[in-house]
């Protein structure tokens, strides 16, 4: 196998996200439940005849030397040349952009947990999937999640995965238009920083319908609507049609439905000046059998 096309490297929605407190090196303990939507990047591999890695096309606002995708390949390549004495060959990758940047939807994150696993089965590099999050949670904290492949109750820095039934659920997504860094929430004096930690149990007594996803709420939010007014502006708009929030460290809000019908209803009256759309809930990544599993990889 030389080559592998058309892989999704599907969004993520925070369907709560507490801070909990912080770690000396000063970064955040969280508590969150990450849920996989069907909105996804597309990614295509090819393997090369030398050993470089190459981002074959421009991705805005990204240089290639910085992009999560080469990075992560490159490190996989180095993992398995000190396991296996070799240079694997180089890989050509293009990265079709679907998903906002700095939009809370871990787009980045994803295409670069995406990258392992295509990579680890190109090269039958043979790591397990607990390795591969282990190798990705120093360019991304969203990216063992993506690995891990399930809705997951995260805790940590959101390397401490567990899995949890999620509620089956529509999604109305707004992209207020702004790219929120996630630098800029962290460090705001005004953050709340000492949520009461809850038991998984308590998230998962609310997943039963959709109108009741609204389990605690973003402590992220009130800074980014603070500081980024089109974040607000969404977040106002969309609660006048149920328990709307923002994802991640922002800036995309969302909103649950249980049918399609409803959230299609809510999608025609978004203002024109956003994009939306609609997304369905996930409850497996979709490369999560063919290639984390390394069964039957599809050309
Ligand atoms: C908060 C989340 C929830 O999914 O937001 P999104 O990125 O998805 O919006 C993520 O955990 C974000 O993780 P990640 O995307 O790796 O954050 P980075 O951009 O590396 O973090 C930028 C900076 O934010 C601060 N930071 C980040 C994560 C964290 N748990 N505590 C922090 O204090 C640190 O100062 C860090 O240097
Ligand atoms: N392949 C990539 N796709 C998106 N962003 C990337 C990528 N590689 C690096 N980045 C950087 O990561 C930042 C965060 O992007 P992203 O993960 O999409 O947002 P968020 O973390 O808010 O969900 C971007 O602003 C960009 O500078």
């Amino acid at each position: 196998m030389r080559s592998l096309h058309d892989c999704p490297a599907p969004a993520k929605l925070n369907l709560f996200l507490h801070v909990t407190g912080r770690r000396a090196d000063g970064y955040h303990l969280l508590q969150s439940v990450f849920q996989l939507i069907d909105r996804a990047d597309r990614l295509h591999f090819d393997l090369r005849d030398d050993d470089q890695i190459r981002r074959t096309n421009d991705v805005a606002g990204v240089p290639e030397e910085q992009d999560l995708v080469v990075r992560a390949l490159r490190l996989l390549q180095a993992e398995f040349a000190r396991r296996h004495g070799r240079l694997p060959p180089g890989i050509s990758v293009r990265v079709d952009k679907v998903l906002p940047m700095g939009g809370g939807l871990g787009g980045g994150s994803s295409d670069a947990a995406t990258a392992l696993m295509a990579a680890n089965a190109l090269w039958q590099a043979g790591l397990s999937r607990e390795e591969l999050m282990a190798l990705g949670l120093p360019l991304g904290a969203d990216i063992p999640f993506f690995l891990f492949g399930e809705t997951a109750f995260a805790e940590g820095v959101g390397e401490a995965l567990q899995a949890v039934p999620g509620p089956d659920c529509w999604y109305v997504v707004i992209e207020p238009g702004v790219a929120v860094p996630t630098p800029a929430i962290f460090s705001a004096p005004d953050l709340t920083r000492d949520s009461k930690p809850v038991k998984i149990a308590d998230f998962s007594s609310h997943t039963d319908s959709c109108s009741t996803v609204g389990f605690g709420k973003n402590d992220l939010q009130d800074v980014a609507m603070r500081l980024f007014p089109p974040v607000a502006e969404a977040v106002e708009w969309l609660s006048s049609h149920g328990d709307a929030r923002m994802t991640g460290s922002g800036a995309c809000v969302f909103c649950a439905f249980s049918s399609e019908d409803a959230a299609d209803q809510v999608l025609a009256q978004v203002p024109g000046k956003w994009t939306a759309w609609k997304a369905k809930s996930l409850k497996t990544h979709p490369l999560m059998k063919s290639l984390l599993q390394n069964q039957g990889v599809v050309e």
